[in-house]
């Protein structure tokens, strides 16, 4: 579902590259996750492969499409959850998703549909007329993540879903996430939280330095690496410096 060829981005004025010729893949239908420390490039990756920024070289297929070349094609099956909120505040979280759905060019009676079975699954049926600035972190996060699913895309791609929130949110997007795949979805996501990735995801890669470190099973890489656990391996690949 994801194939990255020697990708180069430095942004404008900055003193690195943050990408630095990263090549890896994921499988078709699986739970993916790109994982590194702070800096390491993954929100960077996730841009180019949005279209919201432009690689210096290299090539990005999602669903076996060019991620340049194909952004139409790419975009309607396909969802992206943004690690900031991307909802209007002032408006109610139906408001935002009437708005969204219709975006994607959903007629009223099935995006109804989608709507009301996306808002009580995540919990926030009751909530649904309230405007999303007075949502809790937790609320706004799960409220971000229906706005990406209304069109039923066949690939999420998802930047720190899990991040901020409580447990009991956090326990909801992942068993979220695990039943999506099953209905034969794939999934790619970021997160630092590393005995999650190792419970969630099918693969992994680790990025560091805008380069991949290793990517594979979680259990043949802690296997690999004679680790008990994936946070050992991404210590002992990325090392314990602090990043900026
Ligand atoms: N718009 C930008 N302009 C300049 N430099 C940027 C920009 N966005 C990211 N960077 C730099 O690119 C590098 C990679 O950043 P990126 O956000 O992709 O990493 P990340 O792995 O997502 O980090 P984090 O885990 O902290 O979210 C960092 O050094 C960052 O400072």
């Amino acid at each position: 579902m994801l194939q990255i060829q020697q990708l180069e981005k430095t942004y404008k004025n900055a003193a690195e590259p943050s990408l630095q010729g990263l090549s890896l893949q994921f499988s078709d239908k699986s739970i993916a996750g790109l994982l590194g420390p702070n800096g390491a490039g993954k929100t960077t990756t996730i841009s180019i492969l949005c279209g919201l920024v432009k690689a210096d070289a290299g090539k990005a297929f999602l669903l076996g499409m060019d991620v340049e070349k194909e952004r139409e094609a790419i975009k309607r099956r396909i969802g992206v959850v943004p690690q900031s909120i991307a909802l209007y505040p002032t408006l109610t979280a139906m408001e935002n998703l009437q708005y969204i759905g219709r975006l994607y060019g959903l007629g009223s009676t099935l995006l109804k549909e989608r709507i009301n079975q996306y808002l009580q699954l995540f919990g926030l049926e009751k909530s649904a007329h309230k405007a999303i600035r007075y949502y809790s972190g937790g609320m706004k996060r799960r409220a971000n993540i229906i706005a990406s699913l209304l069109h039923e895309p066949e690939l999420l791609i998802l930047d720190e879903p899990t991040a901020g929130v409580d447990v009991q949110s956090r326990n909801m997007i992942l068993q979220f996430l695990t039943e999506y795949n099953k209905l034969g979805h794939g999934i790619i996501y970021t997160s630092h939280l590393l005995e999650e990735a190792q419970q969630l995801c099918d693969e992994i890669a680790i990025i560091d330095h805008g380069r991949l470190v290793v990517q594979g099973k979680p259990v043949e890489l802690m296997q690999e690496q004679q680790a008990q656990s994936l946070e050992q391996v991404f210590l002992q690949l990325t090392g314990s410096s602090l990043r900026d």
